[in-house]
Order: C-alpha cells, then sequence, then structure tokens
C-alpha cells in the first residue's frame, strides 16, 4: 500500500494580541498551499478571530473551534481526527491557537497524532509589553510557556536600534528557536478611530471571557468611549462593529490602544469579545453597552 504523506502542521502561539491573526491574513493572501486547513481557536464563545480572517482561496479549507485551553483533549483530538481521514488529505494544516493556550500541550498533541507531522510553532512576541508579561504572576508561566515551546519566534513591535528587554533574552537564551525581528511590522495600520496611546495596567483577578452581540446601530465613538472606561478590566476585545446601514469596523484593543477600521466585508451585526480578569467588571462593560443602545432607542 502507498504511504500516505503526513499533514505538515504549523502551529500560531503567542499571547493575547501578539499578531497571530495579522499574520494568518498575510499566509492566506500570499503563499499559503492549496488545500490546506486552517483551524482558528479563539478564547471565549464568539470565535471572532475566524471572522477576522480574510480568506480569499476557496481551496482553503475553514474550520472553526472553541478555546484550546478550555477544550483541549477529547474536543481537539475529534477535530484531528475528523481532518485525518479527510479524502483527499489536505496539504497543511495551519492552527492558530488562543491567547492564553498552552502551546507545548497542543504541540505534543500533534507530535503523537498519526497522519500528522509537527513543521513549526510559530510564536509572536509582543516586545513592547514584554516587561509586563514577565513579571505579571498571572500572565508570566502562560507567555514563557509559549515562548519556550516554539520553534520559531516572532518579534514585533520594536524598533532596529531596540534590544530585547533582559527578561526576553533570558528565555531566547534557554530556546533553540530560529528567531525573526519583524521591525516592518511595528508601522501599525492607519486607525481611523483610535485613541492616544495609553499607560499599561495590569489585571487583578482571574482569566474570563464575555461577549456582546447586537443587532442595533451603534455608534463607533460610543462603544470607544465605554471601552476607554473599562480600561483596568480589559486585557484584550475584538470584534465587528455594525454601525449605520452597511457600515462594519473592526475593533482592536490591545492593552496600549483601541484601533477601529473599517472592515473589508459587510457587517449586519455587533459581535464583540473581552477578555481579562475581572469577570464582573466585564459584565459592567457588557451592561453599558447594552444601555447604550437603550439610549440610541429613546
Ligand atoms: N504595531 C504592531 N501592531 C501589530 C502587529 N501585529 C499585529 N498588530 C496589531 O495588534 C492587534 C492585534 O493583532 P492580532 O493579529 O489580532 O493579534 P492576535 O495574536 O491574533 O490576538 P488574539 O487572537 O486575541 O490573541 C491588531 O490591531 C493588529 O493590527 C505588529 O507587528 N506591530
Amino acid at each position: 500500500m502507498p504511504s500516505i504523506k503526513p499533514i505538515a502542521t504549523t502551529l500560531l502561539t503567542g499571547f493575547l494580541g501578539s499578531g497571530k491573526t495579522t499574520y494568518l491574513n498575510q499566509l492566506l493572501q500570499t503563499d499559503i498551499p492549496a488545500r490546506s486547513i486552517v483551524l482558528v481557536n479563539d478564547f471565549g464563545r464568539i470565535n471572532i478571530d475566524a471572522s477576522l480572517i480574510a480568506y480569499q482561496d476557496d481551496d482553503v479549507i475553514r474550520l472553526n473551534n472553541g478555546c484550546v485551553c478550555c477544550t483541549l483533549g477529547a474536543s481537539m483530538a475529534e477535530k484531528l481526527a475528523e481532518i485525518g481521514r479527510m479524502d483527499p488529505p489536505p496539504t497543511a494544516l495551519f492552527m492558530e491557537l488562543s491567547g492564553v493556550a498552552n502551546a507545548a500541550r497542543v504541540a505534543d498533541m500533534i507530535r503523537v497524532a498519526q497522519r500528522f507531522e509537527l513543521n513549526e510553532v510559530r510564536c509572536f512576541v509582543d516586545v513592547s509589553l514584554a516587561a509586563l508579561h514577565a513579571t505579571d504572576p498571572r500572565v508570566n508561566t502562560v507567555w514563557a510557556q509559549q515562548i519556550l515551546s516554539a520553534t520559531h519566534l516572532v518579534f514585533n513591535r520594536l524598533t532596529p536600534e531596540q534590544s530585547l528587554p533582559t527578561c526576553l533574552e533570558q528565555l531566547v537564551n534557554q530556546s533553540v528557536a530560529q528567531l525573526r525581528y519583524d521591525y516592518a511590522a511595528t508601522v501599525p495600520p492607519a486607525p481611523v478611530v483610535a485613541s492616544p496611546p495609553r499607560p499599561v495596567t495590569t489585571p487583578t483577578k482571574g482569566w474570563h471571557s464575555v461577549s456582546f452581540e447586537s443587532n442595533q446601530v451603534l455608534a463607533v465613538e460610543d462603544v470607544r468611549a465605554v471601552l476607554e472606561a473599562f480600561t483596568e478590566v480589559l486585557y484584550r476585545a475584538k470584534g465587528m462593529l455594525h454601525t449605520e446601514a452597511g457600515r462594519g469596523w473592526v475593533v482592536q484593543w490591545t492593552k496600549t490602544q483601541c484601533v477601529i477600521t473599517p472592515s473589508a466585508r459587510p457587517v449586519s451585526q455587533t459581535q464583540l469579545v473581552f477578555i481579562g480578569m475581572d469577570e464582573a467588571g466585564l459584565e459592567q462593560l457588557v451592561q453599558r453597552l447594552h444601555s447604550l443602545q437603550t439610549e440610541s432607542v429613546a
């Protein structure tokens, strides 16, 4: 019987907001092999990353999944088994992990899975937040573990004159990964609505994700103002905003800035996901957005 070629697998990892989806979008528009599978795992009930991905090629097969860090195990094994049974088999698998996923565990799962071959574990590192991530006891274990399990490390949000902070340099010294300094990517996208960069604050409780969905029309500035008011509890926010008829916006809120740009695709519903460590605070944020709707209806 002819031997079947294993499915070359690339894991995209890195902490919340580090640039995984941005890279995947670039890859999809340039050189992803035909009949590749793209599997996107997000943190939370709504898979926003899946809708932020600009699929261009009909040959790319999309699969969405829940959060790897929560569902790793049976559902991930099932998903891999499903991919492994495909006839004809896919050429390659690209799996974007959630920003708080344990990349080493997923990598081990691929290593032992029949029909798969782990090609690359590509970890994105936001250098501008390295010192914060290295010193925050709620974040540093998963952040360091993601870096140490990588075969390829991509450093972004740094300039050619800048060297890596010591905390990151120490991890890199323990790593055998290939290193890439992505200076070009430090030019942020031109925001249409953006807040001034803000000082970084550290969250205080455990990890949570809450979502907000609405079919009503919202004003971009109102939403931005609400997000800015919850800077203390938010660690990451992303999603789509439905404003006046036919207008859609992509919201990208990271620890340092809120950027809102027009969506390339029509948006018929607002879908936002908020990640942070203070569940009650996140719920208050959602309540505040709900009250915006009430105000606009009144
Ligand atoms: N300055 C700069 N911004 C970047 C870079 N890569 C991504 N961004 C921006 O950072 C924000 C988050 O990028 P994503 O690609 O969505 O990050 P992610 O790792 O997929 O985020 P999660 O899936 O939520 O963990 C977006 O506003 C991007 O435009 C980079 O290299 N430099």
